[in-house]
């Protein structure tokens, strides 16, 4: 059995003359990148078919197999590899977890070698180091797996990220980190919006929109709530312990079939039982992220006079809560559900904020859940953007790479700009959350997190569509080589939708800065 790819010194030295004399079906050898396959074994199992390979067979490979194939292939089948052509070295870039992209424009320029930034100090390089690491080695598998069958993130992995205090570095800043010494070194108290922001576009590499949002939205945007507003400190105490350690899974359940945006439009009520102990709830909610497997649900009511949020645990009710799984473009690995709540019973003291005041509370809470999806949905752009100039390198059209096509660079070049212009934009955005109370936040970002989020999800639009037309067939194939766009393509109207339509955002942008216009005249 050969070597790990890549583990070129161990690899037994071979001549051309001698792989061209393994050419029939018997003994069948191919050279992809300066190294020897045996394929003898592999003709019937190959998914392309054994012709192709016969065609190939003695021969060098190399162009042929980058028109079709994934460099990722050859990492999965590196026992196939028996030895190294002599005297050569072989040249694609074998990616290492952790590695970064040597692709221009793949790695933000915070990352780009001789570049600078003024926004990011030694403690938010040592994190990413280390997370990007973290993510490529035990996240990735487990993701690109879920996604696949749809089924949920595992307790094993949910531990792992819990003992690296990964579930509670995805709430942001905050007391809940102080105390603690997190990934590469930094200590709980520095962590900043500018660690929030490595965290999130680090994740997004999975490459697993179902998997991503299932296994870590639901919590990051319902915690935050219940650490702000929920008024029991030793219930908040347990919630939060049990939701940071992986224990325990919490979802934020707003939206129903009747209303989405529209907050005062939602018909399940929390209603008063007589002695005015416990609240009654009962409704239906719909497109709950993470719902299926949730043990809290973080729900919004109306009550007596208004709009009110209640902390509902499953536990205790198991008989009064169903879920139901809603199929949507994206991986059941998101665990969408629909949710009937029926005379379900909850103590008073589970309200968030006031009665009647739960506005204030989601409110609140959709900045951070905004900025978060800008961070997200930015680096899926620039992955995006990766792949096509992979792509458009290495297929081969009309006898050259289709990079030589002007209509494609032009393509490229408006990936780029855009992606560029939506990070600078988030930086800036970003660096104003370092500088300002929540309470400052919360008066004075909610415009520009609203136009920043749906200025990026209209370029992920664009982008999106300009991916799928340079990848072609392989842009709307789920697997090979435009696995990533096809991806993209299907998921990215998550970002356009979730925490606040693109129209919604675009115009709280506008309507905050006509709230602030001075009596000024032209
Ligand atoms: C080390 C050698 C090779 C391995 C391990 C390999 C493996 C694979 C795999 C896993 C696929 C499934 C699609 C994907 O995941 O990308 C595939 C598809 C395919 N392979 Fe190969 N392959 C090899 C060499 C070749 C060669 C030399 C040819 C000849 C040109 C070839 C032609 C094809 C074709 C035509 C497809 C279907 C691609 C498509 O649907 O777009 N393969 N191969």
């Amino acid at each position: 059995m050969a070597e790990k790819h890549g583990q070129e010194t161990s690899l037994r030295s071979i001549t051309r003359d001698e792989v061209a004399k393994n050419n029939t079906e018997d003994s069948l050898w191919t050279i992809v990148d300066h190294k020897v396959y045996d394929l003898t074994d592999f003709l019937e199992a190959h998914p392309g078919g054994n012709v192709v390979l016969q065609q190939y067979a003695g021969k060098d490979s190399t162009t042929a197999f980058y028109n079709l194939h994934r460099h990722e292939v050859l990492q999965k089948y590196a026992d196939l590899c028996i030895g190294l052509i002599e005297g050569e070295k072989s040249e694609v870039v074998d990616m290492k977890p952790g590695d970064l992209s040597p692709v221009p424009y793949a790695e933000p320029i915070w990352l780009t070698p001789a570049f600078k930034s003024p926004y990011y100090k030694e403690s938010h390089r040592q994190l990413r180091r280390e997370l990007r690491v973290f993510v490529d080695e035990h996240v990735k598998p487990e993701a690109q797996e879920k996604e696949a069958d749809g089924t949920y993130i595992s307790q094993e992995l949910t531990d792992k990220m819990a003992a690296n205090n990964l579930l509670a570095m995805r709430l942001g800043p905050g007391k809940h980190l102080h105390g603690k010494k997190l990934l590469g070194g930094v200590k709980g108290e520095e962590f900043d919006y500018f660690h929030d922001l490595v965290i999130a576009q680090e994740f997004v590499r999975v490459n697993s929109r179902g998997f991503q949002d299932g296994a870590f939205a639901g919590m990051m945007i319902s915690l935050t709530a219940i650490q702000q507003w929920l008024n029991n400190d030793s219930l908040k105490q347990k919630v939060t312990d049990e939701c940071l350690s992986g224990k325990k899974f919490m979802c934020l359940a707003i939206t129903e079939a009747f209303a989405g945006s529209d907050v005062a439009g939602l018909k399940t009520t929390a209603e008063k039982t007589p002695d005015g102990k416990h609240y009654i709830i009962n409704g239906t909610k719909k497109w709950i992220t993470n719902g299926m497997f949730a043990d809290y649900f973080v729900t919004g009511c109306k009550t007596s006079k208004g709009f009110s949020v209640i902390l509902i645990p499953k536990e205790g009710n198991e008989d009064n809560i169903t879920v139901k799984r809603i199929k949507t473009a994206y991986s059941t690995a998101a665990a969408t559900t629909y949710i009937q709540f029926e005379n379900v019973k909850v103590p008073i003291d589970h309200l968030l904020g006031r009665e009647d005041n739960g506005f204030i509370v989601i409110m609140s809470n959709f900045n951070h859940e905004r900025w978060m999806m800008a961070c997200g949905v930015t680096r899926w752009m620039r992955t995006v953007t990766e792949e096509c100039m992979k792509w458009s390198n290495q297929r081969l059209v009309f006898g050259k790479p289709l990079n030589q096509q002007p209509v494609i660079r032009q393509k490229l070049a408006k990936m780029i700009s855009l992606t560029e212009a939506c990070q600078a934009q988030l930086e800036i955005i970003t660096y104003q959350m370092n500088n300002m109370t929540y309470a400052q936040q919360n008066k004075l970002l909610g415009g520009p997190i609203g136009l920043l989020k749906s200025y990026a999800t209209r370029c992920a639009h664009d982008i999106a569509d300009d991916a799928v037309n340079i990848f072609g067939g392989r842009g709307i194939t789920q697997g090979g080589m435009g696995k990533v766009v096809e991806q993209f393509h299907r998921t990215y109207k998550f970002d356009a939708i979730l925490g606040g339509t693109e129209e919604i955002l675009a115009d709280l942008g506008v309507r905050q800065a006509m709230k602030l216009m001075p009596k000024a005249m032209l």
